[in-house]
């Protein structure tokens, strides 16, 4: 599907802000979609929910097109989506309870159920003691607890954030990333997730969607894309997280303390292990002292880039990386 707008001026050119975007969400699945701005992820979030529509193509939500459906119709769709803001989007002038019944009133629930449903919001996002609170009297973690729980109030079956954790710091964005999860595992929500920080995406997405240009440059399992990253967009996002390799000028200082042939050795979980390829530089009487890099976690598996100053006979060392090489990915020196 592609969306296109219009030229701003005369002598302007379209913006192709979807640029044949192809993308399927699983249920129940949570797909982190990154990207600079203005590479496309809040046009694609709109297309979802149907606030605006694609140029050409369709999109497709719980087996209804949205994109070609009445706005009569979309009522009845968006109450199985639910959305949360960057900046929360609450109402200021009414109180925790109010922001909550809002969706309630607007889906014409029967105000006798509203008592029950919205305390059980309160519980789930731990501020049951907040309910007659106003919102300027919480701090930016409580206010997204609050627009995650109006969000979840006509229990949608899909949970759309943008960028739900960038006005937040750390602490908080951890304990609102837990949330999400819980909204995800316990409640069984698809999400989607825009966000610029690859932190996010680690924590809590199944799959990445790397956006540029409005074009889906990358896609595949969180795992995959923090191990392997195959784009340049992709690989600048997981450099902000995990370095391939020492950086080359902490590579120059490393040659100047370390002799040896220095190489940079990507370990992944289903491949070899370190200890095997250290058993190919111990046979072959090679030297390997690590000098940098570590072991990552993502969602339950392991990778790592690890650098190693080897020492020994040149022909022993060259035999030992021709081993090491059928085992894992060996980069001389660190990343270009
Ligand atoms: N209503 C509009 N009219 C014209 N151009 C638009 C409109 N909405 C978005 N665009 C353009 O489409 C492109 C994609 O915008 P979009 O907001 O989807 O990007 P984004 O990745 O969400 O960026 P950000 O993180 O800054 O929100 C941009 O070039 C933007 O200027």
């Amino acid at each position: 599907m592609s969306r296109t707008f219009p030229a701003r001026s005369r002598r302007g050119t379209p913006v192709h802000a979807l640029d044949h975007v192809d993308l399927d969400v699983a249920e129940g699945e949570v797909l982190g979609v990154v990207g600079y701005s203005g590479a496309g992820k809040s046009t694609l979030l709109r297309l979802v929910n149907a606030l605006d529509r694609p140029t050409s193509g369709r999109v497709t939500v719980a087996g209804h097109e949205v994109s070609s459906m009445s706005e009569r119709a979309l009522r009845e769709v968006r109450r199985d989506i639910g959305m949360i803001f960057q900046q929360f989007n609450l109402f200021s002038s009414r109180t925790v309870w109010g922001n909550i019944a809002y969706p309630l009133q607007v889906a014409g629930v029967p105000q006798a159920e509203h008592r029950a449903r919205i305390s059980e919001l309160l519980h789930f996002v731990g501020l049951a003691d907040k309910a007659h609170a106003h919102v300027e009297q919480l701090s930016g973690g409580q206010k997204q607890r609050v627009g995650i729980a109006r969000a979840l109030a006509t229990e949608p079956r899909i949970l759309l954030a943008d960028e739900p954790t960038s006005a937040l710091d750390p602490q908080t964005t951890a304990e609102v990333l837990g949330l999400l999860r819980r909204v995800n595992e316990e409640l069984g929500l698809t999400v989607v997730l825009i966000t610029h920080e690859m932190e996010v995406v680690r924590s809590l997405a199944d799959r990445v969607a790397v956006m540029e240009a409005g074009r889906v440059v990358e896609l595949g399992a969180t795992y995959d894309v923090f191990a392997s990253p195959q784009h340049p967009a992709t690989q600048r996002f997981v450099s902000t997280l995990v370095e391939k390799g020492p950086p080359p000028r902490a590579l120059e200082r490393l040659r100047e303390r370390h002799p040896g042939r220095m190489v940079t050795l990507s370990f992944r979980d289903e491949h070899a292990s370190p200890a095997d390829v250290f058993a190919a530089f111990i046979e072959r009487g090679v030297g390997f002292e690590l000098v940098h890099g570590g072991v990552e976690d993502v969602r339950g598996r392991t990778f790592g880039h690890l650098t190693f100053a080897l020492t020994g006979d040149e022909q022993a060392v060259a035999d030992a990386l021709g081993h090491a090489a059928t085992l894992v990915e060996i980069t001389e020196g660190g990343p270009s």
